[in-house]
């Protein structure tokens, strides 16, 4: 399932563009600007609501920060739970970590190792706004497994092409991305 050529559009040309943030060299992707539109927002949730609700998920897993806001909202139209994914020192209960680079630097992402246990051998659906490098996305996979959960497919807004992240997670898991940036 893919989008429209009319929602493409409208999905693409909310995202705004800011250059060198935070470093120098780095083009930064704006979601801010796809969230306050209300029909961009609209047609990104929309059609990832089409694309999954047959998927039999259980859980959708956010990364922090921007992946909470997608991740939450799908998991509330599909009616199932979302488990976040945190920076390192966030969340209060026993977790699991994993260290991960990024396009501008180095971090550990955690879940909390009970996260998915009400449901055995949950089906879990990874979010995010964005893979670059994929070094946030493999590491959140690895985290899920780890926690007894499968990790069926990883979803995106947005794929930096120029950068191998979506090509070396696919060769894990399945990955669908809305825009893909060449
Ligand atoms: O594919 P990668 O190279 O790993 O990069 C992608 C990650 O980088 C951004 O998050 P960031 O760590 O900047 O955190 P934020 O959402 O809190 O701004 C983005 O939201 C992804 O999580
Ligand atoms: N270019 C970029 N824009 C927004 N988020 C990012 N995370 C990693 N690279 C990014």
């Amino acid at each position: 399932m893919t989008l429209s050529n009319t929602e493409r559009r409208i999905v693409e040309n909310s995202i705004r563009d800011i250059k060198d943030f935070p470093k120098p060299g780095i083009v930064f992707k704006d979601i801010t600007t796809l969230l306050n539109d209300r029909e961009a927002f609209g047609v990104t949730m929309n059609h990832l609501y089409q694309k999954y609700k047959e998927y039999n998920l259980d859980y959708i897993a956010g990364i922090d920060a921007r992946g909470f806001i997608f991740a939450a909202t799908l998991a509330q139209m599909l009616g199932i739970g979302f488990v976040p994914i945190r920076k390192k020192g966030k969340l209060p209960y026993t977790t699991i970590s994993e260290k991960y680079s990024l396009e501008y630097g180095v971090d550990e992402i955690e879940v909390h190792i009970d996260a998915f246990s009400n449901i055995p051998n949950a089906r879990v659906l990874l979010m995010d706004d964005l893979i670059a490098t994929g070094g946030t996305a493999n590491a959140a996979a690895r985290l899920i497994n780890q926690a007894g959960a499968s990790c069926v497919e990883a979803c995106f807004i947005i794929a930096l092409d120029f950068l191998d992240g979506q090509k070396e997670l696919k060769k894990s898991t399945e990955v669908y991305s809305l825009v893909e940036v060449k």
